[in-house]
């Protein structure tokens, strides 16, 4: 039975977003909740998301992508995990340009010759009801939602989005870093304004083409990098005249560049980094290491 085959992974980051991008292809088998959450439960294989990469569902696709967190929930865009895999096929298939299909849809990605690489995001829908809020809000500019005493809130009136996935970001004039978003970050992800929860941000606009960001993620908590956080950062820095359509991101594990294109498509780059390679057993989450990547 391919479910009980061992399969091949690899341990990789993008900007210390830490991602294991595992092969499915050639098997019927799947990710399960729990293997995600034994393999996750091991200091060795602690990762924010898996990518596991499947056979192609739709022609002119190269690979099916699923998504998933580390608490085992499927996500339906990974920026950062996108970026590791087109360096993974790349590197196997001395290709640089990658047609993909995850369950929002089909993507582009692309290695250049720098090693940097570019995922294009697709484009961001802004209705309540495509985010999705469990309230109608005519102007997803700024939301009521606060946090902290109601006449001096610590957070308040974020810009949401949805780059696929839910993004709310809070803009912040102070550090962000003197923000405690690991207090804050589980109690809005799970606040009843998002019935499917959502990845909560902290934004500081240092520049118009600058933006420093921190990600608390939708079942991974908080991370040193999140694509589709600074995705939808820009986007909203834009929609909201703090920022130009292009920006330098800076979040905890480095740079990201973001340009909102004039066709809507939002463009993310950043690198992606190879750590080691191992096998492991999609339905149990047992693994073995193998040698270095
Ligand atoms: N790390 C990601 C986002 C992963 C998915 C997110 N946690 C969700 O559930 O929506 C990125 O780089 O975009």
């Amino acid at each position: 039975m391919c479910e009980l085959s061992d399969v091949p992974f690899l341990k990789m980051n993008g900007l210390g977003n830490q991602i294991i991008v595992a092969d499915l292809r050639g098997t019927n088998a799947r990710i399960a909740p729990e293997a995600a959450n034994a393999i996750n439960a091991r200091p060795e294989t602690r990762f924010d998301q898996i990518m596991a990469i499947h056979d192609p569902r739709t022609p002119g696709t190269i690979n099916y992508v699923d998504i998933i967190n580390s608490d085992g929930s499927r996500a339906q865009a990974c920026g950062n995990g996108m970026r590791c895999v087109v360096q993974a096929l790349t590197a196997e298939l001395g290709r640089q340009r990658f047609t993909f299909e995850t369950i929002a849809g089909i993507l582009f990605g692309e290695e250049a010759e720098d090693g940097q690489i570019t995922v294009d995001m697709g484009t961001p829908k802004f209705a309540w009801y495509e985010i999705p809020l469990n309230e109608e809000f005519a102007d997803t500019r700024y939301v009521e939602l606060q946090i902290g005493p109601i006449d001096a809130p610590v957070l308040h009136s974020p810009s949401v989005v949805s780059m696929g996935n839910p993004h709310a970001t809070f803009w912040v004039k102070d550090d962000v870093w003197s923000f405690a978003l690991d207090r804050f970050g589980p109690l809005l992800e799970n606040h009843p304004l998002f019935p499917e929860r959502a990845n909560i941000s902290i934004a500081q606009v240092a520049r118009p083409n600058h933006i420093v960001l921190r990600t608390w993620e939708r079942g991974a908590g908080l991370t040193q990098a999140c694509g589709t956080a600074a995705c939808a950062a820009l986007v909203n820095g834009a929609r909201t005249r703090r920022t130009a359509r292009k920006a330098t991101v800076t979040v905890p594990g480095g740079d990201l560049i973001v340009e909102w294109l004039d066709n809507d498509h939002v463009i993310l780059t950043g690198p992606a980094e190879f750590e080691w390679r191992g096998d492991l057993n999609p339905t149990t989450g047992a693994w073995t290491r193998s040698e270095a990547a």
